[in-house]
């Protein structure tokens, strides 16, 4: 990204950020209504609108920069990707969701790098309201259960290369694609992330919009990619200087 792209991307994230902090500054629960019959109030909506900016826009762009990551890694992949998308889209065509259908390739690539960045790394932390048991373990009332969605991503009984980079974990035999039962980067369940569809819907426009425009490699001199993770609260690339040469 140029410089200058960089600068004005950085400014709208602190701006973003700092319209939240003042937003969950400016509501107390005293400023509440005085309905008391509801249990939703203007405290809990800011504190709600913040958490759908804070998880919805780190979790897509770190997924994105993985993904470019794995690309130019991989540039072969890179090159599949782009050459399954030439041949289903025109130059002039705007792609949409549903035409995921008709890209298999990418849409494994896209499932593959949600898979092995396993950037929530755990569910959100739970606590049983009352003693339970769960698949022959007992759960006292007042435990707190941290699901390890690593375990299912990771899976040696279920993905034949877990710790490699393999857009044939969602593949057949006839390139088709395939929908895998341990894949569970959104976790599962009542509480299962929120904003799945819109992360997915985002992740493939963006994704082979991208692709459709640039090809991404590493800067001259520049041999090798750090690919080690930074754990936060979401598991991070570190940072990286990419080119993004206009096809
Ligand atoms: C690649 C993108 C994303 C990933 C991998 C992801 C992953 C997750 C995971 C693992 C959870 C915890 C679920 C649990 O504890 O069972 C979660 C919760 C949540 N996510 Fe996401 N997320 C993504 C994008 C988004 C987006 C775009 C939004 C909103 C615009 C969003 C909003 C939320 C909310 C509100 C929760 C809390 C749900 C609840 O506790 O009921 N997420 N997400």
């Amino acid at each position: 990204m140029p410089e200058a792209g960089a600068a004005i991307l950085e400014k709208l994230i602190l701006r973003t950020h700092k319209w939240m902090f003042q937003l969950s500054k400016s509501a107390s629960p005293a400023q509440d209504s005085q309905d008391i019959t509801s249990s939703f109030d203007e405290h809990n909506m800011i504190r709600i609108v913040a958490e759908l900016f804070g998880g919805g826009t780190e979790s897509t762009t770190t997924t994105l920069r993985w993904a470019i990551l794995y690309l130019v890694n991989q540039p072969e992949i890179q090159e599949k990707v782009q050459e399954e998308l030439s041949a289903v889209f025109s130059e002039s065509q705007v792609i949409q969701y549903q035409d995921r259908n008709r890209v298999p390739y990418t849409n494994a690539v896209i499932h593959e790098i949600l898979r092995i960045s396993n950037i929530a790394s755990v569910g959100l932390a739970r606590q049983a309201v009352k003693d339970t048991s769960l698949q022959g373990f007992n759960i006292e009332k007042g435990s707190l259960i941290i699901a390890n969605l690593y375990s299912s991503l990771y899976d040696p009984d279920h993905w034949e290369t877990p710790h490699q980079f393999n857009p044939g974990h969602f593949l057949d035999m006839e390139g088709n694609f395939i929908q895998k039962e341990a894949f569970l980067p959104f976790s599962a369940g009542h509480r299962v992330c929120l904003g799945e569809q819109l992360a997915r819907i985002e992740l493939f426009i963006f994704f082979t919009s991208l692709l459709r425009a640039f090809t991404f490699r590493l800067p001259e001199g520049v041999k090798n990619v750090n690919m080690d993770p930074i754990f936060g609260a979401t598991v991070q690339p570190h940072h990286y200087q990419i080119c993004a040469v206009p096809r």
